[in-house]
C-alpha cells in the first residue's frame, strides 16, 4: 500500500492520505468477467500509445504508476526505450513547467523555508521512515536546462526515483522524492494563480545555509539509512552543499558526479575509436567543454581521471582540458571569475578574450567538443564542419537538457562529418541512416550511472559516497559494453539492458566503497565477485506481474 503526503500549501498542514490499492485480486463480481493479466499490460500500452501529446503520455503514466506500480514498472522495464523520454527527458522537464497546472496528487515531501525549527517534526510524518532508502532533493533553481522552477521542481526528484526503481530495483516505496521550497526567481511563477509554491523571491545564503544545516541534520535522524542524491540545485549551490555535506553524510550531487561519471565513460569509448581512426595516443585528446556550470566543471573534473589513468601527472591532465562560459575561451588574465571555474581557467594564454566558439576552436584544436551550456544550436553547421576538418573522428556530445536545449541535433552532427562523429546527447534522438548505413547516438545522461551508483551505495551502507566510488561506477559503465554494442560503435550499453548494467556498476561501486573503508555492510567484503554480482540482483525489487 503506498501512504503519500499532502504538500505543505495545504492550509499548512501536512495531512496523510491513503492511495488506492493496487487493483489486484477484486472479489467476485467487482471486475469484468475476463481479465487477463498478460492482456491488460497490452491494455494499458494501448491506452498509452493513443494519446496524441507526451505530456498526456506523462500524465496516464503518473496515474498508472499511483494505481498500479507493479504494471507501471513491468511495462516501463520492458520499453525502456519508449518510456524513458516520457517519465524522463525530455518530457519531465515539460511536466515540471506545468507541475502546478497538471498536478493531480502529492507524491513526495514538499519543505519551506517557513518549516525552519520544525523540519524533523514534517519529515517524521513520511509514513515510511523505516523503508526510506534514497531521497532525491532539489530545490528547483535548475531543472535541467530550463531554469527556476521552485516546487515545480518536485519532477525531477519523482523522474529520477523512477529510473532508480526501474534501473536499479529499488523498492518503490524506499523512495524519497523531495523538494525544497526557498521562493522562486521566476516572475511567470509568482503570477501564477495555479502556482503550488511560496509566493516570494529566493531567500538569500545564509537563511538558506542555516536550513540546509538543519534540514541535513533531521534527515539522517529520521532516516538513518538513507542516501541523497542532490539534484538541480543551481550551480553555486550544487557546489556548495557537495562540499558542505558530503564528509558528514553518504550523498552526492547528480549533476556533478552523475554527469562526470557517466560522460568519462562514453568518452573511454569514444575516445578508443577516434584514436583508432588518427592512430594518434589517447594522451593526445583535447577536450573544449562550452559551459562551465555545475555540469560542465564537473565532468571536467571527472575527465581529468581519462589522463590520468593513462599515466599523465595531474598538471599534464589539466592541460588537456579548456572551459567556454558566457565570456567566451576561461583564461586567468581575464579577471576575477567565480570559485568553480579557477582550476580550470587557462595559465597559458594571455591573449584578448577569444567569444565565438569558431575562433575558440581554431585556437585549441580539440579533439572533442563537449556542450553543457543550455545554448540551444550552439554547434551549428560551421562549429560541426569545424571539428571534422580537425578530425578524422571528432567526438562532440550536445550534452544539455532536455532535448530543445541540445547543442546540436544528431541529424546535423551526422551530415556535416558526413558520418564520421562520435555522439552523445543528454536527451535522446532517434538513430538514422546515412551511407547504407544505421548510426546510433549515444545518450550521454547521469540515468545511466545514478541507479547503480545508489544501489552499490545503499547495498554497501556506505557512510559516504567517495570519489573512488564515483570513479567505480564510471569505469563500470565504460567496462559493461558487449561485443556486439561495441560492433556498432555504440558509447553507451543499449538502454533496454538498464537492470544488468544497474547490477554491475553497483557490484563496481560496492567493491570501491570497500577499498576505502566506507562500507558499513563489511560481511560482503567477504563475497567472491560472483557472489557479490549475484547478491546484488537478489536485493532488486521486481514488478509482479
Ligand atoms: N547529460 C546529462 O546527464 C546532464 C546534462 N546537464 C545539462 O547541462 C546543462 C547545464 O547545467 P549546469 O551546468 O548546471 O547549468 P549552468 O547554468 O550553471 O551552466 C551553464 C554554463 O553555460 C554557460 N553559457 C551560458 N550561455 C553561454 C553562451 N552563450 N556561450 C557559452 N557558454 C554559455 C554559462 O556561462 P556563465 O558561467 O558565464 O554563466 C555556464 O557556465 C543543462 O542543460 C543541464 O540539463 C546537467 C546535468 C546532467
Ligand atoms: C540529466 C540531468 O540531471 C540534468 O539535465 O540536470
Ligand atoms: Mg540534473
Amino acid at each position: 500500500m503506498t501512504i503519500i503526503l499532502t504538500p505543505y500549501w495545504s492550509n499548512g498542514v501536512q495531512k496523510l492520505k491513503m492511495a488506492p490499492q493496487p487493483p489486484s485480486k477484486p472479489k467476485h463480481g467487482l471486475a469484468p468477467p475476463v481479465l487477463d493479466d498478460d492482456v491488460h499490460v497490452r491494455r494499458c500500452l494501448a491506452q498509452l500509445r493513443s494519446k496524441t501529446s507526451p505530456l498526456e503520455k506523462y500524465i496516464y503514466l503518473s496515474a498508472l504508476k499511483h494505481e498500479n506500480p507493479d504494471m507501471f514498472y513491468k511495462l516501463c522495464l520492458d520499453n525502456m526505450a519508449e518510456f524513458t523520454p516520457i517519465i524522463y527527458t525530455p518530457t519531465v522537464g515539460e511536466a515540471c513547467q506545468k507541475w502546478s497546472h497538471i498536478y493531480r496528487r502529492p507524491e513526495g515531501i514538499y519543505i519551506s523555508i517557513k518549516d525552519k525549527g520544525k523540519i524533523g517534526s514534517v519529515l517524521k510524518n513520511w509514513p515510511k521512515l523505516d523503508e526510506a532508502r534514497i531521497a532525491v532533493v532539489t530545490d528547483g533553481s535548475r531543472i535541467l536546462g530550463l531554469g527556476d522552477l521552485g516546487v515545480n521542481g518536485m519532477g525531477i526528484s519523482v523522474g529520477k526515483l523512477s529510473l532508480y526503481v526501474a534501473g536499479a530495483g529499488i523498492r518503490p516505496v524506499s523512495t524519497v522524492p523531495i523538494c525544497l521550497d526557498f521562493g522562486t526567481n521566476t516572475q511567470k511563477y509568482l503570477d501564477d494563480p495555479l502556482y503550488m509554491g511560496l509566493r516570494q523571491r529566493r531567500i538569500g545564503d545564509e537563511p538558506m545555509t542555516a536550513f540546509m544545516d538543519e534540514f541535513m541534520h533531521e534527515m539522517s535522524v529520521a532516516f538513518p539509512k538513507l542516501l541523497i542524491q542532490f539534484e538541480d540545485f543551481s550551480t553555486d549551490h550544487a557546489f556548495m552543499w557537495l562540499e558542505r555535506f558530503r564528509n558528514q553524510y553518504p550523498l552526492f550531487n547528480d549533476d556533478i558526479q552523475g554527469t562526470g561519471a557517466v560522460v568519462l565513460s562514453g568518452f573511454i569509448n569514444a575516445a578508443k575509436l577516434s584514436s583508432a581512426a588518427s592512430g594518434k595516443p589517447l594522451t593526445s585528446h583535447k577536450i573544449l567543454f562550452f559551459g562551465a556550470g555545475s555540469a560542465g566543471v564537473g565532468v571536467a573534473m571527472q575527465l581529468m581521471s581519462f589522463f590520468t589513468l593513462q599515466g599523465l601527472s595531474e598538471k599534464e591532465a589539466r592541460e588537456r582540458i579548456w572551459l567556454v562560459d558566457s565570456q567566451g575561451l576561461i583564461f586567468d588574465a581575464r579577471g576575477p571569475m567565480a570559485e568553480h571555474k579557477q582550476y580550470f581557467s587557462r595559465r597559458d594564454y594571455t591573449g584578448p578574450p577569444i567569444k565565438d566558439l569558431l575562433d575558440i576552436i581554431e585556437y585549441v584544436k580539440p579533439t572533442a567538443l563537449l556542450g553543457l551550456s543550455t545554448i540551444s544550436g550552439a554547434f551549428h553547421s560551421g562549429v560541426i564542419q569545424a571539428m571534422a576538418a580537425l578530425n578524422a573522428r571528432p567526438i562532440i556530445f550536445p550534452l544539455s537538457n532536455p532535448v530543445k536545449l541540445s547543442e546540436c541535433t544528431f541529424q546535423d552532427a551526422v551530415q556535416h562529418t558526413d558520418g564520421q562523429v562520435l555522439f552523445a546527447s543528454g536527451s535522446p534522438f532517434p538513430e538514422m541512416d546515412w551511407n547504407s548505413r544505421t548510426i546510433h547516438p549515444g545518450q550521454g545522461n547521469n540515468m545511466y550511472i545514478f541507479p547503480g551508483l545508489g544501489l552499490g551505495a545503499i547495498l554497501a551502507r556506505a557512510s559516504a559516497v567517495t570519489d573512488t566510488m564515483v570513479e567505480a561506477s564510471s569505469l563500470g559503465l565504460a567496462e559493461s559494453l558487449t561485443d556486439d554494442e561495441r560492433s556498432f560503435d555504440l558509447l553507451y550499453p543499449r538502454i533496454e539492458r538498464i537492470r544488468e548494467i544497474g547490477a554491475f556498476i553497483a557490484k563496481e561501486v560496492i567493491r570501491a566503497a570497500q577499498k576505502a573503508g566506507v562500507d558499513r555492510s563489511t560481511d560482503l567484503r567477504r563475497m567472491s565477485d560472483a557472489e557479490l554480482l549475484a547478491f546484488v540482483h537478489s536485493k532488486m525489487w521486481n514488478p509482479m506481474v
